[in-house]
């Protein structure tokens, strides 16, 4: 494969034939636009793109467009998506339109790609044997802690045995939880706890932050002792990523948020599928994304989002695999559908599903960790939780399923 095929799913106006529609999407993303021009020159004709497939899906279409690699720049992402993911979505000839794919040659995929990767994080905490799903939690309330408020619940989760704690997606450097404090409190409660635990637990500071601040915020987050940094992919961009991926050379793992994608994936006919978006960040240097729960809060296809995580670990490019993350509604109950529907090479991460526990954070943790041992050792949360108290209690609390 030497050029970038695009896969689309959409529908077309009343009044417009659907071949005629997929050639609209490949002419206004390469070299025409809607009408004939008279300033054709060397270069145009072989830079046109091409319908490849046209078949019927549901109420819609799918159709495969080719994009000759010569019109990417190799290595700017932004230009990329463009391109793939550009004008085509405001065609008013489409009443819909979804990207679900993308293929690039190798000549486009010149990145170095995730740091650490699923295998390193896991070497990091020590699963790499066993081979158990991750747990993670979300520091909750999402906001209003200060940072020994954020440092208390970090050290609760920690020592009831969370692998993994991160911001939420809207705390930054507010003045309420400065990111310096915040680390600092944190880190040092972590150290407490591993010293006491014996355990290695990661804490990912969200450093989202305007284009331009965002590596000196990574910078400043390590300086302050930070073992891991969390990103807001969409509302930062996928330059963001890969400047720290690439510009900073972090040497801790990059977790990677994706709030405000379901403006895109959601809508089943018209937006950007996970899979597209999930790739890029594979290739910007993502150690661990959200790609979305089987059982929790959130609604999408959980057909996409199996396929979505693995695409994750499968070969690609030769770039290291992609821990995914399930994450939003969980709770101990949810975890066996979840790691019996996508598999154990998963981070699970519970905000409320621990810090709303009825003994509090430390029991959440413990219980959302027994739920996975149950899993681990073949038995039912239910059969577990006989003699887990904690288990016992957060299934009275949100049931098992
Ligand atoms: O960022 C996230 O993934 C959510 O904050 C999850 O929170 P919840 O477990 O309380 O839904
Ligand atoms: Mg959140």
């Amino acid at each position: 494969m030497s050029d970038v095929f695009s896969y689309y799913y959409f529908r077309p106006r009343s009044d417009t034939k659907p071949e005629d529609a997929a050639v609209a999407i490949a002419e206004e993303e390469t070299t025409g636009t809607w009408t004939d021009l008279k300033t054709r020159k060397d270069y145009v004709g072989v830079l046109d793109g091409s319908v490849e497939e046209l078949r019927k899906e549901g109420d819609g279409y799918v159709t495969k467009i080719r994009y000759p690699v010569e019109i990417f720049e190799p290595g700017n992402i932004p230009q990329y998506l463009s391109v793939v993911a550009g004008n085509l979505f405001g065609l008013g000839r489409l009443d819909s339109v979804r990207l679900l794919d993308i293929d690039i040659p190798d000549k486009l995929a010149c990145f170095d790609g995730p740091l650490f990767g699923m295998k390193g994080v896991r070497r990091l905490i020590g699963t790499d044997k066993s081979g158990r799903p991750h747990v993670g939690t979300i520091i909750k309330p999402k906001v209003g802690l200060t940072p020994e408020d954020t440092a208390e619940v970090a050290y609760n989760a920690a020592v009831g045995g969370v692998d993994f704690i991160k911001d939420d997606e809207t705390l930054t450097d507010q003045a309420f939880c400065p990111m310096d404090e915040r680390i600092e409190a944190v880190m040092a409660k972590i150290d407490q706890a591993q010293s006491e635990t014996g355990r290695k637990i990661l804490y990912a500071v969200n450093i989202s932050d305007r284009a331009d601040k965002i590596v000196e915020r990574a910078e400043r987050a390590l300086e302050h002792g930070a073992n891991t940094l969390m990103v807001d992919v969409i509302t930062c961009g996928y330059s963001a990523l890969q400047a720290l991926s690439e510009e900073l050379k972090i040497n801790v793992p990059l977790h990677v948020h994706r709030t405000m994608h379901g403006a895109m994936t959601r809508m089943p006919e018209h937006g950007i599928a996970m899979r597209p978006l999930a790739r890029l960040v594979r290739l910007s240097g993502g150690d661990q994304l959200h790609t979305g729960t089987i059982s929790g809060k959130m609604g999408h296809s959980p057909i996409e989002l199996k396929r979505d995580n693995e695409i994750l670990k499968e070969d690609y490019f030769g770039l290291k695999p992609v821990f995914p993350v399930a994450s939003g509604g969980l709770h101990p109950g949810k975890v066996h559908a979840e790691i019996s529907g996508l598999g154990r090479d998963i981070v699970l991460q519970a905000g409320g599903g621990i810090h709303g526990h009825p003994d509090g954070t430390e029991s959440g943790a413990r219980a959302m960790r027994q739920a996975v041992d149950a899993f681990m050792e073949g038995l039912t949360a239910q059969e577990y939780a006989k003699d887990h108290i904690e288990l016992r209690k957060a299934l009275e609390k949100w049931g098992d399923s």
